[in-house]
């Protein structure tokens, strides 16, 4: 290179949708670390601005109630892999947001096109500010958020694959019980108005339901190699 200058690699932006308990999270954290870019878990922002309506007393079976406070609320995430965050008006929530109440409510106020609309206007600018691209996970990111991003990838799983998988993060959950659950809110998130979550026309499904977890990180990290060899 003359002058030794730097090569310059450009930003990539990588795409992962999907049900809950296919490996998003895990996937795309492993990926953008292994490939030096920045994360964000779009779930997260949701979970996040229906733990303020709970902890506000926002009625969230009522639409109108929600959209008219939808602007509310800060929502900050932290984009290290290694060590992402999310941040209400200063509190952290990490914690606070996988909680059954939460997870029960998400979806309701997920669908409200309002809370929509502010959430992919935050994703989106977090996606201009990554400096070597980033991995951004959700339901909807490859079809509204990022349409341009440059890999899509739809992951799935079997329900009973998905449920064996989260009821072993939550210590002995019944399985029947969370695939139940599970099953519920892939229906409300599939077929909502606003924006549902589906798979891009020019995303790469990946079924994860026989596939380890590094053996998925394997297959993503190659995906994003081979496009940027050759873009
Ligand atoms: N391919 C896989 N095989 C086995 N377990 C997996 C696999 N992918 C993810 N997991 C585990 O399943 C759980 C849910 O994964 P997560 O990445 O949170 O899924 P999602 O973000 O799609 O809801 C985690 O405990 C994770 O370690
Ligand atoms: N891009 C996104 C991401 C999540 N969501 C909503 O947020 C909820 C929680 O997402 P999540 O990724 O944390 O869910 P899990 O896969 O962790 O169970 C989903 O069930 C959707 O209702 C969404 O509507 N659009």
């Amino acid at each position: 290179m003359e002058n030794g200058a730097a090569r310059t690699v450009p930003a990539v932006i990588v795409a992962i949708d999907g049900p809950s308990g296919t490996g998003k999270s895990s996937t795309s954290k492993a990926v953008a670390a292994q490939l030096g870019l920045s994360y964000l878990d779009t779930g997260a922002q949701y979970r996040a601005i229906t733990w303020w309506m709970v902890s506000n007393g926002i009625d969230i079976g009522d639409p109108t109630a929600v959209a008219a406070v939808a602007g509310k609320p800060e929502i900050v995430s932290g984009t290290d892999p290694s060590a992402p965050t999310i941040t209400v008006d200063g509190t952290d929530v990490s914690g606070p947001i996988r909680s059954q109440e939460v997870t029960s409510k998400v979806s309701a106020v997920s669908a409200v096109p309002e809370v929509r609309t502010r959430i992919t206007e935050l994703q989106r600018s977090y996606a201009a500010a990554a400096e070597t691209g980033i991995v951004v996970e959700g339901r909807d990111i490859g079809t509204t958020v990022l349409p341009d991003a440059d890999l899509k990838i739809f992951l799935t799983a079997s329900p009973e694959a998905r449920a064996a998988r989260r009821s072993g993060e939550l210590k002995g959950a019944d399985v029947q019980a969370t695939r139940e659950a599970l099953i519920k809110r892939d229906a409300a998130d599939s077929g909502r108005k606003a924006s549902p979550l589906a798979k891009a026309d020019d995303a790469v499904e990946v079924d994860t339901t026989d596939l380890t977890l590094q053996q998925v990180i394997e297959c993503v990290v190659t995906l994003v190699e081979e496009k940027r060899a050759a873009g």
